[in-house]
């Protein structure tokens, strides 16, 4: 059994932390609020992120980075991309031995284009750093901490390192399957925020099932354009951590992206939106750091496009829609070809 720190006591966090509890290994979860600690450790409970779950009493919390970091064979870390830099630099003067890093992380840092795993490279010295590599995948926590079934993916350029993450949280309720497409998963998990705040808005809007498939279907080849422009391989966004996780986002009322996406259609401002929401919606971050890139690397991506207006510039969301329903007509071939290559019929 192994020595696990889960860094980020929010929900992914902690129902990561179960499946290694269940998993038998020894696993710390740190979190920056002491009284979040003590109400795991001693009620065995995250209300404010899981609420009603009873956590296992074998799952120990604390707020030290020096606990969290002594005598750690891998560290997890499951907390917002804007978090990310500012929580690895409390935790760097504490790591004293090499460790694999995983991250569960599903966003792209707006200011440097990075993806989580180049922020931990470019950030922990080589010499403390086994390997780095991603859990991604459609996986609401409120699910995976009731152990109902789901199934996610590890992504490493290094296959000894992905076959034994895939060994580490692998149970009879929650399946791994490894892939060796870093970029590809990484950016399958961050781009499908913005989509799913897109199908917020459509359903908020009262747009009916239509228009959520074609949302998604004109998302996943948005998706799979960039992200193959970026190095991930194209089919890897047909896989668990693309299409399936586009699903389970876009229709799920668990997801936190789709809701305020949700807010925003039904009529509520930026602001009132963010307040409503207490916790992380990272494909706003996203879709910025997006737009950008697709406008700097000359991409098409009208449905960002669209989201990035609504949300950043103020455009009626009904006025975004109708632009898109009337854009230059097109043939849905053509698009095939761009995004794999000569078809094969
Ligand atoms: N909730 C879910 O079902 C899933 C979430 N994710 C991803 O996991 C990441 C974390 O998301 P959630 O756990 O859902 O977020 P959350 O909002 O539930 O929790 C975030 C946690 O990070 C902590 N945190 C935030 N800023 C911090 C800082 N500066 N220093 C220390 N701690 C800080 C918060 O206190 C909180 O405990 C996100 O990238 C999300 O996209 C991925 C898969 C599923
Ligand atoms: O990534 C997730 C499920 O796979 C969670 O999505 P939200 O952040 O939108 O809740």
């Amino acid at each position: 059994m192994a020595r696990v720190t889960v860094i980020g006591a929010g929900s992914w966090g902690t129902a990561l932390a179960m499946v290694l509890a269940d998993n038998e290994h020894d696993v710390y979860l740190w979190t920056h609020r002491e009284n979040q600690a003590e109400e795991i450790n001693t009620e065995h409970k995250n209300e404010a992120y899981l609420k009603g779950v009873t956590l296992p009493e074998t799952l120990n919390a604390g707020t030290s980075c020096q606990d969290a970091m002594d005598g750690a064979a891998y560290v997890l870390l499951a907390i917002p991309t804007k978090a990310l830099r500012d929580v690895l630099s409390q935790l760097i003067p504490f790591m004293k031995q090499p460790m694999y890093f995983v991250h569960a992380i599903k966003g792209i840092e707006p200011s440097t284009f990075l993806r989580p795993s180049e922020i931990i490279k470019h950030l922990v010295p080589e010499a403390l750093r086994l390997d780095v590599s991603v859990l991604s995948g459609p996986s609401h926590a409120e699910e995976v901490s009731l152990r109902k079934p789901t199934t996610v993916a590890v992504a490493s350029s290094n296959a000894n390192t992905s076959n034994q993450v895939q060994d580490l949280f692998m149970n009879t309720h929650f399946r791994v399957y490894t892939n060796p497409d870093l970029i590809g998963v990484e950016m399958g998990g961050a781009l499908k925020n913005i989509i799913a705040l897109g199908a917020g808005i459509s359903d908020g809007l009262g747009y009916g099932d239509n228009a959520k498939a074609a949302l998604m279907t004109r998302g996943l080849a948005e998706m799979t354009r960039l992200g193959s422009e970026m190095g991930g391989n194209p089919l890897t966004f047909a896989g668990l951590t693309g299409i399936g996780d586009l699903i389970a986002t876009c229709t799920s009322q668990h997801s936190r992206n789709w809701r305020a996406g949700y807010l925003l259609g039904t009529g509520h401002s930026q602001e009132e939106t963010l307040q409503q929401m207490n916790m992380v919606v990272e494909g706003v971050r996203t879709t910025k750091a997006v737009h950008q890139i697709a406008k700097e690397k000359k991409i098409a991506m009208p449905i960002t496009e669209a989201i990035f207006d609504v949300w950043f510039n103020g455009k009626m969301a009904k006025t975004a829609v109708d632009e898109l329903m009337n854009r230059t007509r097109t043939s849905e071939m053509d698009s095939m070809d761009e995004l794999f290559g000569e078809r094969p019929f």
